[in-house]
Parts: C-alpha cells; sequence; structure tokens
C-alpha cells in the first residue's frame, strides 16, 4: 500500500491522554488510514473500549486532541459528522432495552440520514432476528444480531465495533464478516474493530494495533506480521554463529545439537543459513498471540508509527 503519510487518514490521536483510570490510558499516537479496518488488539483492560469511547467522543481526552477526517473541531464532533459513524457496543445500550427491534430500526433511519431500510430488512431475515421481540428479551446473540444489522443499514462513513462476534453462533459470525467483507468492497468506510478472536483479525484486519496496559505498543500491516515471524530448528550453529543471524528474536536449546529460534524475517533467515553449515530441521508461522506476546515483550515487527 501506498506510506502512511500520503493516506488520508480517518481518526488521528494526538497525545491523547485518558485519566481516571486504575492507570492512565494513554499518551496515545495513532493515524487510522482512511478506507482501511484496523484491529485494536491487546490483553483485558489495555484501553481498547476506552480508544473506542475518545473516537466516539462518548469521553473527551484530558490531553492532548483527536481529529477526525482532518479536522479536531474544538466545539467537538458537527452533527453531520456523529450521523456517519456507526457503533456496536461491548454492551449494549440501555437506552433502546424497552424498544422492539421495529421501534429501535425507526428510531436510528431517523437519526441516519444514509439509513437504507432495504439493507436491514435483508439482514434482518438472514439473521433471523425476532423484528417484534424487545431487545432486552433477546438472547445476547440475536441482540448483537440486531446491533449489526441495524450498523451496517445506516452505511457509516466510520465503523466502530467493540467485540463485535461476542455472542454469535459461527453461522451468524460467518455472515457477519462476509457482510463486512462486502461493505468494504463497495464504500469507502473506515472499520476499526476491537477482537479477541484471531480468525476475525486475519479474515477482516488490513492493520493491526496492539495495545497494553493504556499504551499503544505499535501499529503494523497484518500481511507483515503473519508473513514474516517464523520458528525455526536448526542443527550446526551455537549461540556463537548465532550472533551473525540477523532478525533473531530468541533461542534456545531443544534437544542434542537442535536449537530452536524465532527469527522476524523468514528471507534474511533463508539467506544466512545457505550458506551450507546450517541445516534446517522444520519451521512454522507463529500463531497470533505468539506474535503479540513477543512484541509486548519489544520485540519490533515491521511498524508503522
Ligand atoms: N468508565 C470507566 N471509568 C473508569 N475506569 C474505567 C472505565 N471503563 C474502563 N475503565 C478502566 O480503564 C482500563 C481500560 O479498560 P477498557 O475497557 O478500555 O479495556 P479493554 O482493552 O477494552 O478491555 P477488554 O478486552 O476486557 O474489553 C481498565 O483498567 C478499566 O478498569
Amino acid at each position: 500500500m501506498t506510506e502512511l503519510t500520503e493516506q488520508k487518514i480517518a481518526i488521528e490521536f494526538a497525545g491523547a491522554v485518558k485519566r481516571g483510570r486504575r492507570k492512565p490510558i494513554g499518551p496515545l499516537n495513532l493515524r487510522i488510514p482512511q478506507g482501511y479496518v484496523v484491529a485494536l488488539v491487546g490483553p483485558n483492560g489495555s484501553g481498547k473500549s476506552t480508544m473506542m469511547h475518545l473516537m466516539l467522543e462518548t469521553i473527551h481526552p484530558d490531553e492532548g486532541n483527536i481529529s477526525w477526517f482532518g479536522a479536531a473541531p474544538e466545539e467537538g464532533l458537527p452533527l453531520t459528522l456523529r450521523q456517519q459513524i456507526g457503533y456496536v457496543p461491548e454492551n449494549p445500550a440501555l437506552e433502546e432495552n424497552f424498544m422492539t427491534a421495529e421501534m429501535a430500526a425507526k428510531f436510528r433511519a431517523r437519526w441516519y440520514p444514509t439509513w437504507d431500510q432495504e439493507r436491514y430488512e435483508a439482514l434482518m431475515t438472514r439473521f433471523e432476528v425476532p423484528r417484534h421481540e424487545r431487545l432486552n428479551r433477546m438472547s445476547k446473540g440475536e441482540r448483537r444480531k440486531f446491533e449489526i444489522a441495524a450498523v451496517l443499514a445506516a452505511r457509516p462513513k466510520l465503523l466502530l465495533l467493540d467485540e463485535p462476534s461476542s455472542g454469535l453462533d459461527p453461522f451468524a459470525w460467518k455472515d457477519m464478516i462476509d457482510e463486512l467483507r462486502a461493505l468494504l468492497v463497495g464504500e469507502d468506510v473506515t472499520i476499526v474493530l476491537s477482537t479477541h478472536i484471531v480468525d476475525e483479525v486475519k479474515r477482516l484486519a488490513d492493520f493491526i494495533v496492539l495495545v497494553h496496559q493504556g499504551k499503544i505498543v505499535g501499529m503494523a500491516e497484518k500481511d507483515d506480521l503473519f508473513g514474516s515471524w517464523k520458528e525455526v530448528w536448526i542443527r550446526g550453529a551455537g549461540p556463537e554463529e548465532l550472533k551473525t543471524l540477523p532478525g533473531l528474536l530468541t533461542f534456545c536449546e531443544d534437544g542434542p545439537s537442535i536449537m530452536k529460534l524465532v527469527v522476524s524475517d523468514g528471507r534474511e533467515f533463508d539467506e544466512w543459513c545457505s550458506g551450507g553449515a546450517v541445516q534446517l530441521i522444520k519451521s512454522r508461522s507463529l500463531e497470533l498471540d505468539e506474535i503479540l506476546g513477543l512484541w509486548i515483550q519489544g520485540h519490533q515487527p515491521g511498524q508503522l508509527l
């Protein structure tokens, strides 16, 4: 993709800090490129939902600022922009609890000028959501399906999804992924997604932002992250020889004269290996949780921040 500096930016955090948490969240510095899917990942309590609320302006930063599509209006988010932001919260809003899905959809149709009733109907049918049930009487998954149908029907320019698949059965989960992917093809929409589901990251995200203890550890392109870090087993090199291996992250002995390594750049490793003295026994790509673990420890993947 084009360099991030040349990209249009949907949301920018510039030194934003939110206090009043057990630990302050921030300072956050982040540029979310327009038209891409950015997955916020990180342990529980690291600050992902707080970042969503800052992006929605349901809370304000105590320091620094946030801008939307290149503007940081002093008087806050203008109505016209608010109406272009769709949000699926981690826990559904209480205000709509006593409405049926139909009533809540009517309410939202008035709020969003881009509301697409046909799309809403099609999604509700596809998800098999009971239309005349009060939202607080729905199962957790049914309620979540309504939230997703309603947020997609609003055709937002910026879509904030806080653990959207929580409570969804695998069929509905696949439908949701398909719908989100379809949305990305046809429209100039930016999606920020907070998730703990590896498959969701793999299937949707363009970029991954790792959040840890209220700080942004970094932002990387998903394909770079998944493609390059590898665990390899070799014979014929000890700790001394390994000093010459570029991109070595960790190593340990794993049997007689066998070393197990994690390397950040598969190609550099292949070149290093091709000298002849070192024998490659086997290799595997790291899983996301392993990659994130190393990243939190301070090993840097190709980063954009
Ligand atoms: N309304 C609030 N008032 C004060 N502190 C809060 C509030 N909401 C969250 N926190 C605190 O802020 C920190 C970050 O919470 P946040 O919900 O943003 O994390 P998260 O990364 O979304 O976690 P999870 O993965 O569990 O959803 C936590 O220490 C939490 O206790």
